[in-house]
């Protein structure tokens, strides 16, 4: 990436709309961790998180599962660094043996909901015994890949607009951003 093009990224971040801080976030993933230990301290489950997006959310909320489960990740991507979608890639399937497991899937957005639905569907093929959705986000719209589309745990509901930051990039960067913020004009 050349000096002008980390100019506009780091414009992208000035100019951004913070929709929630870490505060906020942070009560989010508390919220969601006390329902998934409420739902699934005694089941055994296997947890895979979604890289890349998935790093920050599944890092803290694991730390909030205070029950015994095995954790791993997968590696899917639909929109590779881009802002619009794609057909899914993946590039890391499951490592860790779920057959007969619950799993749960830890994952950053879920927007149109392509990619949670492919990796349940791929999860279920292969075996799991259930599968499980936690996002950390459930973006508002009305094109979800089905009608009735939801994940099982969800941390924040945010408005149809494309956010970076807590794991969620633009253009590759500002995963690292602490808060969650919308692009201006997008
Ligand atoms: O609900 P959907 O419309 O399918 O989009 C959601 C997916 O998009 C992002 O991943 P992306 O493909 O950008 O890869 P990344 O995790 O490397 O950012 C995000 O992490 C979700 O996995
Ligand atoms: N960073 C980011 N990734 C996404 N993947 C699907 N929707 C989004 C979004 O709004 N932001």
């Amino acid at each position: 990436m050349s000096q002008t093009d980390i100019e506009h990224i780091k414009q992208v971040y000035a100019e951004a709309d913070l929709l929630f801080t870490p505060a906020e976030i942070e009560a989010a993933i508390t919220t969601m961790a006390q329902a998934i230990t409420q739902d699934m301290r005694d089941a055994n489950p296997v947890v895979f998180s979604v890289m890349n997006g998935g790093l920050v959310i599944a890092g803290q909320l694991l730390t909030k599962l205070d029950f015994p489960l095995e954790a791993s990740y997968l590696h899917a991507t639909r929109y590779r660094n881009s802002t619009s979608g794609h057909g899914l890639e993946w590039k890391v399937a499951p490592m860790i043996d779920f057959k007969d497991r619950p799993v749960l899937i830890i994952d950053d957005i879920l927007d149109e909901g392509h990619t949670l639905v492919e990796i349940v569907e791929h999860c279920k093929a292969e075996g799991a015994a259930s599968v499980k959705t936690a996002v950390l986000v459930n973006k508002l719209h009305d094109r979800k890949a089905r009608p009735d589309l939801q994940a099982d745990f969800v941390g924040l509901e945010v408005i149809d607009r494309y956010i970076f930051g807590f794991g969620m990039d633009y253009h590759g960067y500002w995963r690292n951003a602490d808060g969650i913020y919308a692009v201006k004009g997008m």
